[in-house]
C-alpha cells in the first residue's frame, strides 16, 4: 500500500482538489424525496458517492447525520462508507474525534483499522486534549496507510477565542499545533513525499493570523468554508498562499443542494472551478 500522503497527493493530480462532504441535512433530505430516516441517508450517501465517482478524488462523510439515527443510521454509514472507497474514492469520515489516549485509541482502532466496520481512508480529529494525546491514532494510521486530519485553525467564528490564543511563547494556539504535526510528519516522511498527517485549516480563516506558516513536508489541508460558508473557490492562493498546493477543498452544502438529478453536474462544474486555483503554486 501507498501512504494516505501519497495516496492525497494521486488523487488531487488526477481527479483535483475537491472533496464533496455527504451531510445529509433534514432539509435536503426532504428536497431530494428522502424521509429524515436511516433509509433516507443511507440512499443520501449512496448516490452522492456515485455521482462523485470518477468526477472528484475525496468525500468526507459528515458522522453526526448518520449517528442521529441510531443503529440504523450508523449501519447506513458503514454502507457508505464501504461503497466510497469500493468506488476509488478517498473516504475521510469526519467524526472529529479527541479523548485522552487510552479512549483516543479505541476511536482510532474504529476507524482506521482495514476491516473494520467503519473503515475509512482518514479520520478527522480534535487536538484540543492536547496532540499528545493523539499518538496512539498516528501511530495506528502510519501502520495501516491511514491518514488522520488534526483540527488546527477550523471555519467556524467561534473558534477564534480558543484557537488564537497565545502561548507564553507567543505562538497561537493554532500554529502549536500545526508545528507539531509539522515535526511528527517529519519523522516518517520520506522525502519530497506528502506527510499523511494532515491539517485542517478552514478557507474562511486568515492563516496568518490564524499563526500558521508554511510547514514542510508538506501534508494534505482539508479545507472547509468554500461554497455555503462564504469562502469562494477562485480565491483560494489568495487564502491559503504557499500552502495552496496540498489543499482538498471541502463542500457540502452548496453542492448538495443541486439535488439528486442536477449533483454529478453540480460536482463537475465544483471539481473545475477548483481545476485552476492553485495553478502554480509551489509544494512546499
Ligand atoms: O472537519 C471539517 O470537515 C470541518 C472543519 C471546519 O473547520 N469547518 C467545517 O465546516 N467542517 C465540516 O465541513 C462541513 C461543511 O459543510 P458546508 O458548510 O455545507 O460546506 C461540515 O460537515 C462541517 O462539520
Amino acid at each position: 500500500m501507498t501512504s494516505f500522503g501519497e495516496r492525497s497527493r494521486a488523487a488531487v493530480a488526477r481527479h483535483g482538489r475537491l472533496c464533496v462532504g455527504i451531510d445529509p441535512h433534514e432539509p435536503l433530505l426532504a428536497a431530494w424525496g428522502l424521509t429524515a430516516s436511516a433509509a433516507g441517508v443511507r440512499d443520501f450517501g449512496l448516490r452522492t458517492i456515485e455521482a462523485a465517482a470518477g468526477r472528484a478524488g475525496f468525500v468526507k462523510p459528515q458522522v453526526s447525520f448518520f449517528e442521529r439515527f441510531g443503529a440504523a443510521g450508523l449501519a447506513a454509514l458503514e454502507e457508505v462508507l464501504a461503497a466510497g472507497r469500493a468506488a476509488g474514492l478517498l473516504v475521510i469520515a469526519d467524526a472529529k474525534r479527541g479523548d485522552i489516549g487510552s479512549t483516543m485509541d479505541a476511536y482510532a482502532a474504529a476507524w482506521l483499522t482495514p476491516g473494520a466496520p467503519f473503515e475509512a481512508d482518514a479520520l478527522t480529529v480534535s487536538p484540543y486534549l492536547g496532540v499528545g494525546a493523539l499518538s496512539g491514532a498516528f501511530d495506528l494510521a502510519h501502520a495501516h496507510d491511514k491518514g488522520v486530519f488534526v483540527l488546527a485553525a477550523t471555519s467556524n467564528p467561534e473558534a477564534a477565542a480558543v484557537q488564537r490564543a497565545t502561548t507564553a511563547e507567543g505562538r497561537t494556539v493554532s500554529g502549536e499545533v500545526a508545528a507539531d504535526i509539522a515535526a511528527r510528519n517529519a519523522l516518517v516522511t520520506d522525502e519530497g513525499s506528502w506527510g499523511s498527517i494532515g491539517l485542517v485549516i478552514g478557507a474562511t480563516v486568515d492563516w496568518r493570523d490564524a499563526g500558521l506558516a508554511p510547514f514542510s513536508p508538506p501534508a494534505p489541508i482539508l479545507a472547509p468554508g468554500f461554497g455555503h460558508q462564504g469562502a469562494r473557490p477562485d480565491r483560494l492562493t489568495e487564502v491559503y498562499g504557499r500552502m495552496s498546493s496540498t489543499v482538498i477543498a471541502s463542500e457540502s452544502r452548496s453542492i448538495l443542494s443541486a439535488g439528486p438529478d442536477g449533483i454529478a453536474d453540480a460536482i463537475a462544474a465544483a471539481a473545475a472551478a477548483y481545476a485552476h486555483a492553485a495553478e502554480g503554486s509551489p509544494d512546499v
